[in-house]
């Protein structure tokens, strides 16, 4: 029984520099404060990273792990799935992580100061930590279990633990487009080409929203107060709060504030923190828009420039979540008016597409796309998953 230090880099995520980094920057580091990697492995293929430190792991039968981790979100997201799916015990895994991805939400959101930075140093913040023992920080993960008919029990679901972001609606198809877009354009701007193309679709479906594992009731930030306050929807008898679609974004962060340096959708995360058993809700419902009445072409066409509003406020600081609707559906961020954003704090939700609408069945976890089956629905819940201590991050 022993510690295992593994150092694990992705040759192909973000900007592919993953590999030179750790070569020229990371690995030197770690000898020059007298840490040597037990294994050092450059993933081949999606499963590779997960299973090669499953393989570390059970060979010195190790009780604590280091993963020093030169990648995007997607990589961890591979690698605590597929140890969450092997089914043994784990020791605690703790995370140094590098980025080397596109978004690279999870650095991002413990270092904004240094994600924008070009200076090396910068992209070694999570991996000093480590090596100033500093403490590691849990990961609050959500488990999504999609399960085939919302008519069938549990037969044939399957789970995916996310640690940075579950979402449906627009943000599952920029994920889902975007990826086509990887070798034309591989920085963050391929998000925003996606982005406008899907920018007219509302998806259809309801939603279910679940409150924090002891607390009486799903809270919702209140604009006018600052603050978040229990949902006056929320049905005790229920044990949910109930939306009705169309939506135009859903999307559930835990984590993390933001999903890229700038973008920070989540912002009370950090403004506003709970503990690690909650998540994150941002929605958009265009019905709730004054100046529409009906699902047509032409209300589709006028929310546009609303959904921009909203997203260039997560630009601006997540400036997004104070936007208010005036008079005749004018979106403003001073004076009193329904929140355009609905930002709500929960334990979990359930997420049920309407079964005619085949866009409303794309789901992404951490960036990759699971396709939820016609008459198919999801759940996700951040508590009682088993997966509550398991995995930790320096920051
Ligand atoms: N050798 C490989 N060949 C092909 N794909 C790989 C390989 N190794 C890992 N992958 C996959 O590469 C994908 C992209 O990696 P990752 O998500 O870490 O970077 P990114 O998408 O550029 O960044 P971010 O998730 O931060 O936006 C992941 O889905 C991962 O499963």
């Amino acid at each position: 029984m022993s510690g295992l230090l593994v150092a694990i880099y992705n040759p192909v995520c973000g900007d592919r520099t993953a590999k030179a980094f750790s070569e020229e920057h990371v690995l030197p580091l770690l000898s020059a404060r007298g840490k040597t990697a037990n294994k050092v492995i450059e993933t081949e293929s999606p499963e590779h990273a997960g299973q090669a430190l499953l393989d570390a792991i059970q060979e010195v039968d190790a009780v604590e792990v280091t993963v020093v981790l030169a990648s995007g979100d997607g990589t961890l997201h591979d690698i605590i799935n597929h140890l969450a799916n092997s089914g043994g015990t784990l020791p605690k895994i703790n995370f140094a992580i590098i980025p080397c991805g596109t978004a690279n939400a999870l650095f991002s959101s413990l270092f904004p100061e240094s994600a924008t930075s070009a200076e090396p140093t910068a992209r070694l913040q999570s991996v000093l930590a480590y090596l100033d023992e500093k403490q590691p920080k849990t990961l609050g993960l959500a488990a999504a279990s999609v399960f085939p008919s919302s008519r069938s029990g549990t037969d044939g679901e399957r789970r995916t633990l996310s640690a940075v972001v579950t979402s449906t609606a627009l943000h599952a198809s920029i994920l889902h487009d975007s990826e086509a877009l990887r070798k034309e354009i591989p920085g963050i701007e391929r998000f925003k080409v996606a982005a406008d193309r899907n920018s007219r679709k509302w998806y259809k479906g309801s939603v279910k929203l679940f409150p924090v594992h002891g607390e009486e009731a799903v809270q919702f930030y209140q604009p006018v107060l600052g603050t978040f306050v229990p949902h006056p929807d929320y049905s005790k008898g229920d044990g949910a709060l109930n939306l009705e679609g169309p939506f135009s974004y859903f999307l559930s962060t835990v984590n993390v504030d933001r999903l890229e340096p700038a973008f920070c959708i989540s912002p009370l995360a950090s403004k506003i923190p709970s503990g690690n058993s909650s998540c994150e809700v941002v929605i958009l419902r265009p019905m709730r828009d004054p100046e529409i009445t009906a699902d047509s072409a032409e209300s589709r066409s006028v929310y546009v420039p609303k959904l921009w509003a909203a997203m260039g406020g997560a630009y601006q600081q997540g400036s997004h979540v104070d936007l208010k609707y005036g008079e005749a559906g004018k979106v403003q961020s001073e004076g009193e008016g329904l929140p355009v954003v609905e930002y709500l704090r929960c334990g979990g939700w359930e997420w049920k597409p309407d079964e005619n609408d085949e866009s409303s069945h794309l789901l992404c976890s951490d960036g990759e796309i699971i396709q939820v089956q016609l008459g198919g629905k999801v759940i996700c819940t951040t508590h009682g998953h088993g997966y509550d201590d398991k995995f930790a991050v320096y920051c």
